[in-house]
């Protein structure tokens, strides 16, 4: 099926003018390392642009300083470690996580990731570094918890599923890999399919100017964002990546393919909203 205008039209809620901060949904991003730390500034920063009341973002020691100039907004915890996440603790109910951007696949990063899984009962977004390490520990995939969103480019695919001869394989791959464990796949490419279970949905919006540093990293911080706002996971992917293209679709006019960097797509998350109510 595809994702169309219309489709997301019918997916999508309407705010509650009574609704306050309190309401709208907590999202935790856990990630950054030593020099990557701009994956969770971009992505706690999407969050907050696609409308969840409050956004917080786990980080290594050495992020601290620069996440809380960089999106002020955003609240931040930091790990005992300096450079590297190693114990991930935090003392408030977030209502969506997403991990693993940025965040590297040192040996006390992957235990961590070890031992968040296995106390971990909410759907995750589950995006970068930790597909990785999961891609190297298949077994800790029975820890994930059921209707968790995973968001592979096609390499992380690859490293996690193994090589695929053909697009018609690799769909096959994910629906087999879905159903076995519950998970919604967002297969990111040209264009991102997303699969659950049986279904495949492809997206309608987008195009190559997407083709830059960051960029996934903010569309994970736009599903965490619909989950924290009680979008089944399912319909926080459809729409996130439908917006996430919409907003190239809608700053090419105005930036050119070429100078399009990831902050334009959260600078355009805004007017690809808008564009959900203008008559298409
Ligand atoms: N500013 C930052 O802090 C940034 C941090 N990042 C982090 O850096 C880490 C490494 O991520 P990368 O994705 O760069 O590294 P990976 O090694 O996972 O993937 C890079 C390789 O994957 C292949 N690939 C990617 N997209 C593809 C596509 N659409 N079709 C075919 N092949 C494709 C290419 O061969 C590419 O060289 C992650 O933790 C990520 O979150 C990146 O998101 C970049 C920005
Ligand atoms: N040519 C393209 N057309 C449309 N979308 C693209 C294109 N190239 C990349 N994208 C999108 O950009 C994002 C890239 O994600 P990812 O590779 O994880 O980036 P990063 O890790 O740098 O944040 C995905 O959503 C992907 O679908
Ligand atoms: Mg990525």
């Amino acid at each position: 099926m595809k994702i169309t205008h219309r489709e997301i039209i019918s997916r999508i809620k309407k705010t509650d003018p009574k609704s306050h901060k309190g309401t709208l949904g907590h999202a935790l991003i856990i990630g950054g390392s030593y020099g990557k730390i701009g994956s969770v500034c971009l992505s706690a920063k999407a969050a907050l642009r696609t409308g969840c009341g409050l956004a917080t973002v786990f980080l290594p020691e050495c992020g601290y300083d620069i996440i809380q100039s960089v999106v002020p907004e955003a609240m931040a915890i930091t790990d005992v470690q300096h450079k590297c996440i190693s114990d991930i603790q935090f003392d408030f109910l977030p209502q969506a996580i997403g991990i693993g951007l940025g965040m590297g696949q040192d040996a006390a990063t992957q235990q961590a990731l070890y031992a968040f899984l296995r106390q971990s009962t909410q759907p995750l977004v589950i995006d970068a570094d930790a597909l990785n390490i999961l891609s190297g520990h298949q077994e800790w995939l029975s820890l994930v918890p059921k209707g968790s969103v995973l968001t592979p480019h096609p390499k992380e695919f690859e490293r996690l599923i193994g090589k695929s001869d053909s697009v018609a394989h690799s769909v096959a791959q994910a629906k087999t890999f879905s159903a076995r464990h519950q998970v919604v796949l967002v297969l990111k490419g040209a264009p991102t399919k997303i699969v659950w279970q049986n279904e495949v949905f492809e997206n309608t919006t987008g195009n190559a100017a997407l083709a830059t540093a960051g960029s996934g990293d903010v569309l994970t911080g736009m599903i965490t964002s619909l989950i924290a706002q009680s979008y089944h996971p399912l319909d926080a992917a459809l729409i996130a990546v439908y917006l996430h293209g919409k907003t190239a679709d809608l700053a090419l006019p105005e930036t050119g393919m070429q100078a399009f960097i990831a902050s334009d797509i959260i600078n355009y998350i805004g007017k690809a909203y808008l564009s959900l109510s203008s008559a298409q």
